[in-house]
C-alpha cells in the first residue's frame, strides 16, 4: 500500500507491505536521473542485508558506508566521519543517500543528508520496527549531544520510505519490543481502536504498523515543525529521554518510552488530567509485550528533564492524556513535578 505524507513541495509516498523493497529500483528511478547510490548502513545490517540490497539496486552503482551498530553512533564524531567518508568517496550534490537500518541509522543519515552539500536526496528503509512505526518518518532527524538525546538535528524529510515488515523476521525479541513501546504510544495518543486490539492481543504485523504510521502521518501534516500536534508524539518522552540519557543508553529507547508513558500518566493523575484507569490498562498492554518496567524514580530525573526540546523559555511543556486518543500538551513546573513525587498519596 502506498500512504502519502502531504507536506507540500515536500510531500513523499511512503511504501508499505511484505516485499515492498523488491520496488525500490523502480520507484527510485521515477525521479533521480544519477547514477550512483551512496547506501549509510550498520554492521548488523549490513551483513543481514547488504547482498540483496545490492542485489535489489543492480541498475545503479552502490558504495556502502558501514557503521557500528548502536546508539553511540548517534554522535559529533560519527556524524563527522560519514560526512567525510561520502567526500573522500566523492559524492555529489545531487547524489542520492540512502539510510537502511534502524533509528540509529536514520537520524543520524537523515541529518548527513539535511547538512552535506546543504542537503542531498534521501530515502529512509527502515528495517527495525521502532524505525518503520517511527523514526523514519516526519523527517526528524537528530545526533546526542553529551548532554542530551536528540539535541542537533534539523526537519528534513526523504523522498520516499520503503517499510517492509520482511526485514522484522530477521529482529530479535528486544528490538521488536523496543518498537512496541512506540506502537502503544500511537494507539494511546490516537487510536482507541488499536488501543483495544493492544489490549486484546488480536492484531497482524502489517495493520499494526499502518495504524501506527496513519497516527503519526495526521500529527506530521498539521504540524510538520513539531510546534504543536506533533508534540503529541513525545507522549512518554520527557522522562523517557532522561531515562535513556541517564542509564548511559543501556535502557533503550522503546523501554524508557514505555516507562515514561507511566510517569507521564502518573503526574497526569496527580495534576487531575488524567484518569487513572488508563495506566491500569497501559501497563495490562505493556505486560502482555513484555515490556520490562524499571520502575524508574522520577525525583533523579526531573532536573535531566529540563533539557527537553519542549521546555520552551523555562516552562517544559508535558504531553498529558485525557483519555485514549484525547493527548493535551500543559505546560509543568519543576516545583510542581517535586511535589507531585514528594505529595504521601502517590503510588
Ligand atoms: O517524530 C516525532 O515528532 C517524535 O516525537 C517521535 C518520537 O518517537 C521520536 O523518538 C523522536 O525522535 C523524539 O523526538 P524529539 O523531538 O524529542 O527528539
Ligand atoms: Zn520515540
Amino acid at each position: 500500500m502506498r500512504i502519502e505524507m502531504s507536506l507540500k513541495d515536500h510531500s513523499y509516498d511512503i511504501l508499505l507491505d511484505h516485499g515492498a523493497i523488491l520496488q525500490l529500483s523502480v520507484e527510485i528511478q521515477k525521479w533521480y536521473k544519477g547514477k550512483r547510490i551512496f547506501v549509510l548502513t550498520d554492521k548488523n545490517v549490513y551483513g543481514k542485508h547488504g547482498g540483496s540490497l545490492e542485489n535489489v539496486l543492480s541498475d545503479f552503482i552502490v558504495e556502502f558506508v558501514v557503521i557500528e551498530a548502536g546508539e553511540s553512533s548517534k554522535s559529533m564524531s560519527v556524524y563527522e566521519y560519514v560526512l567525510e567518508t561520502l567526500l573522500d568517496k566523492q559524492m555529489k550534490r545531487g547524489d542520492l543517500l540512502i539510510t537502511f537500518g534502524g533509528g540509529v541509522v536514520g537520524d543520524l543519515g537523515g541529518f548527513v543528508a539535511a547538512t552535506l552539500y546543504r542537503g542531498v536526496p534521501y530515502i529512509q528503509i527502515p528495517t527495525t520496527l521502532l524505525s518503520q512505526v517511527d523514526s523514519s518518518i516526519g523527517g526528524k532527524t537528530a545526533i546526542n549531544s553529551h548532554k542530551a538525546k536528540n539535541m542537533i538535528g534539523s526537519f528534513y524529510q526523504p523522498k520516499l520510505v520503503i517499510i517492509d515488515p520482511n526485514y522484522l523476521k530477521t529482529l530479535s525479541d528486544f528490538e521488536y519490543k523496543n518498537g512496541m513501546a512506540e506502537v502503544i504510544k500511537s494507539a494511546c495518543i490516537g487510536d482507541t481502536i488499536l488501543f483495544d486490539k493492544l489490549l486484546n492481543g488480536e492484531i497482524k504485523t502489517l495493520e499494526m504498523i499502518e495504524r501506527t504510521l496513519l497516527v503519526k502521518k495526521k500529527v506530521v501534516e498539521m504540524d510538520e515543525f513539531d510546534l504543536k500536534e506533533r508534540m503529541y508524539l513525545n507522549f512518554g518522552h520527557t522522562f523517557g529521554h532522561a531515562l535513556e540519557k541517564q542509564s548511559d543508553f543501556e535502557i533503550a529507547h522503546g523501554f524508557a518510552v514505555a516507562e515514561g508513558m507511566l510517569i507521564a500518566l502518573e503526574i497526569g493523575e496527580k495534576i487531575g488530567i488524567t484518569p487513572k484507569s488508563i495506566r491500569k490498562s497501559l501497563k495490562l498492554i505493556l505486560d502482555k509485550y513484555d515490556l520490562g518496567l524499571y520502575n524508574a524514580k522520577p525525583i533523579p530525573l526531573i532536573e535531566d528533564v529540563f533539557y527537553d526540546k519542549k521546555n520552551i523559555q523555562g516552562e517544559l511543556n508535558m504531553i498529558f492524556l485525557k483519555s485514549i486518543g484525547n493527548s493535551v500538551i500543559t505546560p509543568v513546573t519543576k516545583e510542581v513535578l517535586y511535589e507531585c513525587y514528594n505529595s504521601q498519596t502517590l503510588k
